[in-house]
């Protein structure tokens, strides 16, 4: 006898028959409050092109395209071990790559998760955090030590000026990051001197970005890899510009860069839109940004990435409690508490598989310390899909706009980050947003321009873009600005 065991619930109906007439209304406003029509997403999407192209232009624009100085795709022979580390929004990943030279790596990892108080830390904590863990790492991977200098790839998520591969100023933090003395500074000799403190055996070869390790580790696996998206605690995206489509690169090329080529550009494009001219801002993205430590910047990415979404919920869930909608005579005081709720929060609510929303039901009483009633619960899995919904559907806007910048009319667009690998109905939302753009109406596996899984950017990207350098370098070539 085969125990089948239970099956996984199926997906709910989602009716609202039992839902007074109050909340259905107030459903339907959160709905229009939230929702992005396709004539919305094809104007944001033609504002993005043109502010991608200013974003490359001598005077700049509010989108910061900043020079990755990688210069060329990976062949796929890459070759060589390499350390990488990824200090994200959320995680410290420490990896040892094995490149296998035939388009294939091994990956040795340790995710550290970054202490509560890191965003507010002294900077020297920061360092310090990174190369502990590099050590504890080494002495697992290394027990009898390393008699040379091992190469580090550094992939640092946040928006650092780059005028050569193994350098970068930190132009500002962002996904809530607000450490003193970093902003404007070169982080590589400050990682560096931390590594030295602790006699680490380990150089600073590279310092890139967790969309340009996207872009070319993907493009390592899979040539028609022609952008690295990231949809994680913050978003971005990275692709191939065409040397001579780089104004504010002019005069500062060395003579051995072929002005034919191509170079990598970190666009930074969640400060797309800082002015404020297309997107569809309500009052809670206003107060998202007013109450952030850096108002007035990275206005896409508080829209939709993983940091802010749950804070989105929150301050809805706080006004629709004040207009009576919601948790009548509870204590909400959890509730009043700043970024409480994470992006699994919306997320496990869109994944309750049930009728009368038990789960949420669960999820909401042991996170907040709040009853619900079913007709509450079914306006609040209405909030939580539309929230999500907006997320997935801006995202593309980067997407389109890329793909519409370099004429590129069928690619693969490499995405990473838990929103993308884990938001319910992220991808298929995305594709459906893509058919508006474009009116392509089609299939998901059958557009043009398709939405992949990456490959381990933040690792393999570093280690192999520390690889590219190496080549570059035996050959005598440069790696930065005209000096
Ligand atoms: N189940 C989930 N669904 C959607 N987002 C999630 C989920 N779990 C975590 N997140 C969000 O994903 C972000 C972490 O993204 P990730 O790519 O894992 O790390 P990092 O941004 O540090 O590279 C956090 O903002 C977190 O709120
Ligand atoms: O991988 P994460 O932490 O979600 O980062 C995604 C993006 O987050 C943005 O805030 C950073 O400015 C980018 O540099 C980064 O690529």
């Amino acid at each position: 006898m085969v125990h089948l065991g239970p099956k996984k619930p199926p997906t709910r109906k989602g009716s609202l028959i039992d839902v007074p007439e109050s909340l259905k209304e107030k459903v339907d406003q959160l709905h229009t409050l939230f929702w992005v029509t396709p004539e919305k997403l094809k104007s944001i999407t033609t504002h993005f092109v043109s502010e991608l192209e200013k974003g490359l232009s001598k005077a700049g624009g509010n989108i910061p395209m900043i020079p990755g100085w990688v210069f060329e795709y990976p062949t796929g022979k890459e070759k060589g071990d390499y350390l990488a580390i990824d200090l994200g929004g959320t995680n410290l990943r420490v990896c040892l790559i094995k490149l296998g030279g035939d388009r294939t790596f091994d990956t040795i990892q340790s995710k550290f998760a970054l202490p509560k108080d890191i965003r507010t830390t002294e900077s020297e904590n920061l360092w310090d955090f990174i190369a502990v863990s590099l050590r504890d790492f080494l002495h697992e991977e290394f027990p009898e030590g390393s008699v040379h200098k091992l190469p580090l790839g550094f992939t640092f998520s946040y928006p650092a000026t780059q005028t050569a591969l193994n350098h970068g100023v930190l132009q500002r933090w962002t996904k809530g990051y607000d450490i003193k003395g970093v902003e404007g500074h070169d982080v590589v000799p400050m990682l560096q001197k931390a590594l030295d403190k602790y006699d680490l055996p380990i150089e600073v070869t590279a310092l890139i970005n967790d969309t340009t390790g996207t872009l070319v580790a993907s493009a390592y696996t899979d040539p028609e890899t022609q952008m690295g998206l990231i949809f994680g605690t913050g978003c971005n995206g990275a692709y191939f510009e065409k040397v001579n489509r780089i104004p504010k690169l002019e005069g500062k090329l060395c003579d051995d860069v072929d002005l034919e080529g191509l170079m990598a550009i970190n666009c930074e494009y969640g400060a797309f839109d800082n002015e404020h001219k297309v997107l569809p801002r309500t009052k809670y993205d206003v107060i998202i940004d007013e109450e952030s430590p850096r108002p007035g910047q990275q206005a896409f990415e508080k829209m939709i990435s993983g940091y802010y979404l749950g804070e989105v919920m929150r301050l809805v869930l706080l006004d629709l409690y004040a207009d009576g909608f919601i948790f009548k005579n509870q204590d909400i005081s959890k509730l009043n508490e700043a970024y409480i709720l994470d992006t699994s929060f919306p997320a496990k609510i869109e994944e309750d598989p049930f009728e009368n929303l038990s789960d949420t039901n669960e999820l909401i009483q042991t996170l907040l310390g709040i009853k619900t009633t079913k007709p509450e619960r079914h306006l609040i899995r209405k909030l939580a899909e539309f929230v999500g919904e907006r997320s997935s559907r801006l995202s593309v806007c980067g997407i389109a706009a890329l793909a519409k910048k370099r004429g590129l009319t069928e690619c693969h667009a490499a995405a990473d980050g838990s929103v993308y690998n884990k938001y319910p109905n992220f991808k298929e939302r995305a594709a459906n947003a893509l058919n508006d753009i474009f009116d392509w109406n089609l299939p998901a596996d059958k557009h043009p321009i398709k939405i992949v899984a990456a490959e381990d950017g933040s690792g393999a990207g570093a280690a192999i873009i520390a690889a590219l350098a190496e080549n570059r370098l035996a050959k005598g070539l440069s790696l930065g600005e005209r000096s």
